[in-house]
Formats: C-alpha cells, structure tokens, sequence
C-alpha cells in the first residue's frame, strides 16, 4: 500500500489532472486531451491504485509507457479526439494499462527491462525523461512556429512531467510534479479559452463581445470610432484572400499602434477604437493620423497563377498595394447617448465618409 506521503500527492495528482482533462474535453483542445488521459493514466499508476502494489510499480509503468505516448502525441497535428491515430494511442494506451494491471509479478521485471530500450546503459527513468523532454521540444518547436498558447503550454507541461522521470524521483516526488504539470495545463486552457472567445484569431485583436463587454462597463468621456477598409471586395477579387488578410492585419497592427485607444475588430473588414477619459478630447487627430499611416502603408502581394475562381485577367502581377480605410466618429456625450447610440452615431458618420469619397474622417 502507499505510505500517507505518497497517498496525498497522488491522490491530488489523478484529481486535478482528471479536472484539466475534463476541461481540455469540454473546449475541445483534443491533443491536450490525448497528453491528459495519458497524464491521468500515469497519475493513478503512481498513486498505486492500479499497481496495487504500493507506487513501485506504478513508477516502473509510469517510466516505461507514459514517455513514448507523450512523444507520439506531441508530434502529431491536432485532430478530432476519435480519429484513426488518436484512438490508435489511446488502444496503445489501454493496453499499457493492462499489462500493469494484469502481469503477474515474477513477468514484470523481465518487461520492465525490455521497455523502453531496457537495453541501453542508461537508467531507465533517463532514457524516459530524455524522450519526454524531446517531445517537450517538439511542442516548443511548433510554439516558435505558431505561437499558440496551447503549444507553449503542452511544452512547459512535459518539461515538468520529463523531470518526473528522473531517476531521482520517487512516486510522491513525481506526483507533486504531476499536480504542478496539471495546473500548468489548467491554466493554460483556461487561458486559450478566454483568447479564443475575446480575441480575434486574425487580428488578434480583442472581438466584437470583447467590445461589448468593454462598453457596457463603460462610464465617463468617451469616443468611439468606427474604421473600414474601402473597397475590400475589390481588392480580395484583386489579389486574392490570403492577401487580403495580410492587409486585415496590416490595418490591425496601425490600430493597435493609436496612442490613447483600444482597438477591437469588429467583424469583416470593419474595426472600432475606442477613446476613453481625457484621450477622447484628441480622438479626432489621433484618427486623422491613423488614417494617414494607413495609406502610407504598403502590402506586398504575390501574383497567382490565372484561373482560381477568378476572372482571367483580373489579377495584376506581384508587387505592393495600398489599403485605404475610412471612419466614422462619435465623440462622446454620456448624457445624451448610451454606448448604443453612440456606435450608431460612429457608424452613421462611417457612411458619410464613404460617401463623402472614402479615405477620409468625418465625425457623427
Ligand atoms: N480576406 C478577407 N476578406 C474578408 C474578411 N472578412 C470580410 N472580408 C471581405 O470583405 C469584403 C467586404 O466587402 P463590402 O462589405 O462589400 O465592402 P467594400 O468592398 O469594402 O466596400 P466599401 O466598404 O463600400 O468601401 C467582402 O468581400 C468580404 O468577403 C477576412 O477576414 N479576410
């Protein structure tokens, strides 16, 4: 049975990485789910529960399976939770539990030396962190690349869950760091869901509900402005989508750079800033500059090969464009309107700037 310093770790090693399970499922994160079930699966290992033999066991079946699991996972792209290769790991997975469940003891020292590598001058719990690590380098890697929350949080998590490995660990050290491990992917799903729900994967800007939100706290002095780009149609005919979203993010990055604003993409090619406290009193310059900067700005875009849904002839070669956007601006009065009434009037004075020739400020 486990000694009372081994029960309590392992217990609140299995609890909290069933919660970060149940939480990955419920957002749909499927390879940190893949990486939890494993987790949980090595959690109870090391409790002993499974082993029912004290954590010794559960130490060796924790070294020996959990680590080329956790390789797979980390280098497979995120897919549904039941496609083929993901029930391929989770049958692997079922079937390392029962070979820890169901050896009988005088067969598990002899598969314990044939896995993994048994083999290698190296202890084994070495050769388990080694492959662990490599796996949390693979999420790192893809982190560089990426930039995902998930992935630089999966890399920190196995970096945790290599050190388990070492050889040095015993079973209530390693499930201390398995609590440690889940809570880092606790927060790092709570963290991406929060993103994803607020924040625009494209811009990367806080999202309409982000906005709503925002103004519905709002209180005091403030401006709001409504910013499109003009003739985006045109240019995504033009040039193409993928272009097209690199000028969204162009457009989005002199937004984020407007002293004295937030910046929220509102939807499409249609963004807002937001002016609070003193700032809205130079609401209007700061958008006659931003305007500016817009269409000094140049986006490079690629020629494509003809055909591609569009009009032969249509797309001119590779080169730089310019985007221009126009805005609508409503200063604040608070007595007088509400947030509501106030987007309504930015967006009123949108219009008239398209109409007035686009590319230009005109206030509501
Ligand atoms: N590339 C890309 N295009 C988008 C995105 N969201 C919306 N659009 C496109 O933006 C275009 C908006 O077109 P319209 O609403 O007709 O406006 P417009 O052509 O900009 O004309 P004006 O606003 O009158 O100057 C549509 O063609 C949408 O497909 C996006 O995320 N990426």
């Amino acid at each position: 049975m486990p000694t009372t310093e081994e029960f309590w770790p392992g217990l609140a090693a299995v609890m909290l990485n069933g919660l970060a399970l149940l939480l990955a499922l419920g957002f749909r994160r499927n390879r940190a789910v893949m990486v939890l079930v494993v987790m949980t699966c090595a959690a109870l290992a090391l409790a002993g529960v499974a082993a029912g033999a004290g954590g010794e066991r559960g130490l060796d079946a924790m070294r020996m399976f959990a680590p080329w699991l956790l390789l797979a996972i980390a280098a497979m792209p995120e897919r549904r939770l039941l496609a083929r290769r993901n029930l391929a790991v989770i049958g692997l997975l079922a079937t390392a539990t029962w070979l820890t469940l169901a050896a009988p003891a005088h067969v598990w020292p002899e598969l314990r030396d044939a896995f993994p590598f048994g083999w290698l001058p190296m202890d084994r719990g070495l050769v388990a962190a080694g492959i662990v690590l490599l796996a949390a380098a693979v999420c790192l890697a893809r982190w560089v690349v990426r930039r995902t929350v998930m992935e630089f949080a999966m890399g920190l998590v196995l970096i945790v869950v290599g050190i388990a490995q070492l050889p040095v660990m015993r079973a209530d050290g390693a499930s201390s760091l398995f609590c440690l491990a889940a809570m880092v992917a606790l927060v790092a799903i709570l963290h991406a869901s929060y993103r994803m729900a607020f924040v625009d994967g494209l811009a990367g800007l806080p999202n309409r509900r982000a906005l709503d939100e925002t103004l519905a706290r709002l209180s005091g002095d403030y401006a709001v402005a409504m910013v499109d780009v003009d003739h985006f149609k045109t240019f995504n005919d033009r040039h193409g989508h993928a272009a097209g979203d690199r000028a969204l993010k162009a457009v989005a990055e002199q937004l984020r750079a407007t002293r004295g604003a937030t910046a929220f993409r509102y939807g499409g090619e249609e963004f807002c800033l937001l002016f609070t406290g003193a700032r809205s009193r130079s609401a209007r310059q700061a958008c006659e500059e931003l305007r500016k900067r817009i269409a000094a700005m140049r986006i490079r875009v690629r020629a494509a090969p003809r055909g591609n849904g569009r009009k032969a002839g249509a797309r001119p070669g590779a080169g730089e464009v310019k985007v221009t956007v126009s805005i609508g601006l409503a200063e604040r009065d608070t007595r007088a309107r509400g947030s509501d009434e106030a987007l309504k009037a930015a967006d009123k004075a949108l219009y008239k700037a398209k109409g007035a020739g686009r590319n230009c400020v005109r206030l509501g």
